[in-house]
Order: structure tokens, then C-alpha cells, then sequence
């Protein structure tokens, strides 16, 4: 049943036309959010001119509207929700909650998404909306330098969503112990002493555990022995 806010709600694709009220909005947001979200760090004249560069044949725009005004946005790139905005007055009325299910309706398979750690209200919203959290980043890859959650909506097949996620990032992990092991070997003839150097060792694992703290150091400390065993002995090979 639509509720009373969205029964006169209006979904529709976003053309050309309306990026400019659309970067006016989630300038709005932005600004109306802090501090659950930090402060945008460019500038009104770059985000425009960001907005306004989307292109809308990859970048799937939807706009949420009620009697012509520009209420919320949701904007669906790749496998990824890149964007959900709702104008603050109108948070918590259903229209996020129209937008959200829409991305869903948009990518059956599943989809994810950046949210900012911090944004607890977001979380709850999207958690209550049955996505998952994923990895959280330090934020060092952001302008904001803020920390990130990855959040999923696994789908209408989780398992094999999630899976493909792991995939990819498996993939990674293959090219990255290949390049390990190619040094490990390269490093060898240069060591003035035999045997495993157990303080270089525990050194690689304390730097992992600060990048990946939900192992810790003693996980770490397991996972960079196997790896280094199993290099030695595929590099003898
Ligand atoms: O740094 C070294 O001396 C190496 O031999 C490399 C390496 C590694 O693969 O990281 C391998 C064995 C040592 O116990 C410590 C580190």
C-alpha cells in the first residue's frame, strides 16, 4: 500500500535536462547531512559540473517527484547503486524507500554500494531494506578521507551473487600470490643468511593486520607463514 507521502510520488527517468536541479539536490543533502556524512570537499561549481557530466545511457537516473519537485534520486551504474538521495524534509516518508526498490527492480542479480561508516541512519536503512555489510574501508581512498562500509542487496540469488564477488576477488588473490612468490625467489640469492628471517616475517604480518584488523595480527601471522612456506617451496620448483 503506498503511504500517504508516496501514493502522489512520481518515478522517472532523469534526462539532460534535470542534472542541474538533481546536483542542487544532493548538494542539499550533503550539507543537511552533516555530521553523519562529512562535508563535501569540492566545491558547488565542481559538483555541477560532475553531475552534469554523467552520461545517461550507463549512468541510470531515476528521480523521485512530487507535483514537479525534484524530491529524491537514485542513480544505478555498472552493479553498483552509486547514488540514493532523499531531500531532508522528506526523509523517512517511503520516497527512499521507492527509490531503493526500484535499484532492486533495476538489477534483479544484485547490487552494491559505498556508505559512509558514520551514516548510521543510512545503514539501518539499508540494512532494514535487507542488504548486507561488507568490507570497511579506511577512507583513504575518498576525498572525504572518511571510513566506508561496502554494503550488498545479494539479489534474488544470494548465493550466487555473493559468489561472484568472490570471484573476483579470488582473482585478485591469484595475481597478487603470483607476484608474491616471483620476489620471494627473486629476493633469494641476495640473503647473506639461510633459514627463515621470522622478524621480517612478523613485520609483514603486523603491516597486514593495520590494513586488514579484522584478522589481527595473530590470523596474519598464521596466513604470512603458509604464504611464505608454500612460496619457498613453489619457487624451488
Ligand atoms: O625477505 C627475505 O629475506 C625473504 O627471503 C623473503 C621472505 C618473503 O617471502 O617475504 C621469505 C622468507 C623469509 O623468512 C622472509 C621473507
Amino acid at each position: 500500500m503506498p503511504t500517504e507521502a508516496t501514493s502522489d510520488l512520481l518515478l522517472r527517468p532523469a534526462d539532460r535536462d534535470d542534472l542541474a536541479a538533481v546536483a542542487d539536490l544532493h548538494l542539499q543533502v550533503r550539507t543537511a547531512a552533516v555530521p553523519a556524512m562529512p562535508p563535501v570537499v569540492y566545491d558547488a561549481a565542481f559538483v555541477r559540473e560532475y553531475v552534469e557530466s554523467w552520461d545517461l545511457s550507463t549512468h541510470e537516473l531515476w528521480l523521485g517527484e512530487r507535483d514537479g519537485s525534484l524530491l529524491g534520486y537514485a542513480m544505478v551504474h555498472d552493479d553498483w547503486l552509486h547514488s540514493l538521495y532523499v531531500a531532508p524534509a522528506e526523509q523517512g516518508s517511503g520516497i527512499g524507500s521507492a527509490l531503493l526498490d526500484l535499484a532492486k527492480g533495476l538489477r534483479p542479480g544484485g547490487f552494491c554500494l559505498w556508505v559512509f561508516e558514520s551514516n548510521e541512519p543510512a545503514r539501518a536503512f539499508y540494512r532494514h531494506h535487507g542488504l548486507v555489510d561488507l568490507e570497511t574501508t579506511d577512507g583513504s581512498g575518498n576525498p572525504e578521507r572518511a571510513p566506508e562500509v561496502r554494503m550488498a542487496w545479494p539479489g534474488e540469488d544470494p548465493l550466487a551473487f555473493l559468489r561472484g564477488l568472490v570471484d573476483d576477488v579470488d582473482a585478485q588473490l591469484g595475481d597478487l600470490l603470483a607476484r608474491r612468490v616471483a620476489l620471494t625467489r627473486a629476493i633469494q640469492p641476495y640473503r647473506t643468511t639461510s633459514g627463515r628471517d621470522r622478524g621480517r616475517e612478523a613485520e609483514i604480518a603486523r603491516e597486514m593486520a593495520r590494513r586488514a584488523p579484522v584478522l589481527g595480527p595473530e590470523r596474519l601471522a598464521r596466513i604470512v607463514d603458509v604464504i611464505v612456506t608454500e612460496s619457498l617451496d613453489a619457487g624451488r620448483g
